[in-house]
């Protein structure tokens, strides 16, 4: 087997629990907005898992598009394979590591797709070449050659010209609605500090400290 070095925490910033704000989503601001100020290339990048109906996970990245009270907003390709795996079993877990400040923060709950409006306001902000190439892709789907996406890609560009590019039918946005976060901060001898946020019936946040 490989060995794989592993590297010890460089600082060691303490998260206790009345630092932390009771409301988890802006506990979640307040980190996003370090990890900018920390110049972390896609801070707002994030694993997204899903599961198959016979319980098979799968998890990817995408790019965190909005959040707000509603829940985490990305966009795809609606047919692509977390898009099947939704429709089966509207559920995920969003994951955020920045490794920079030894922070990482888990999401998880239910997911609906956005509304048309929200996703047509979206797509009509994309750049030209990635409207275009939302229709190009089936995503997830086999294809013989990079050469077929690229014709069909331009060919697209002869069909809708820049500034008329529908959005796709199979094409827009998902938000995960949280039950759950959690809120973890590296520190020294692996004595890490995590915190978990429930959310309860009544709408509140139950926060517990969890053992690292
Ligand atoms: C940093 C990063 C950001 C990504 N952002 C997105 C995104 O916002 N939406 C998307 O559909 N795919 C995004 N991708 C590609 C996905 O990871 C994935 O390849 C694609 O969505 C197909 O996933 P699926 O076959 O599991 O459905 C991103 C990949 C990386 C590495």
């Amino acid at each position: 087997m490989t060995q794989v070095p592993v590297r010890q925490a460089s600082t060691d910033r303490p998260l206790r629990r009345h630092d932390l704000d009771p409301d988890p989503l802006r506990q979640f601001a307040r980190w996003l907005a370090e990890a900018e100020e920390a110049d972390i290339r896609y801070a707002n990048a994030m694993a997204v898992a899903t599961a198959a109906p016979d319980g098979t996970p799968s998890v990817r990245m995408v790019l965190l598009r909005g959040f707000d009270e509603r829940g985490f907003v990305f966009y795809t390709n609606y047919e692509s394979q977390k898009g099947r795996e939704l429709a089966a079993n509207p559920r995920a877990a969003l994951l955020f590591y920045w490794d920079p400040l030894e922070r990482q923060v888990r999401i998880s709950g239910r997911v609906l797709k956005v509304s048309s409006e929200e996703s047509d306001a979206y797509f009509r902000s994309r750049p030209y070449g990635s409207q275009l190439s939302a229709w190009a892709s089936r995503q997830s789907e086999p294809v013989a050659c990079r050469n077929e996406l690229e014709a069909r890609h331009a060919e697209l560009a002869t069909q809708f010209p820049e500034g008329h590019v529908p959005r796709p039918p199979f094409w827009g946005g998902y938000r995960v609605v949280p039950e759950q976060y959690e809120f973890w901060q590296g520190r020294r001898n692996r004595l890490h500090d995590r915190f978990r946020y429930t959310r309860q019936p009544d709408g509140s946040w139950l926060i517990e400290r969890l053992q690292p």
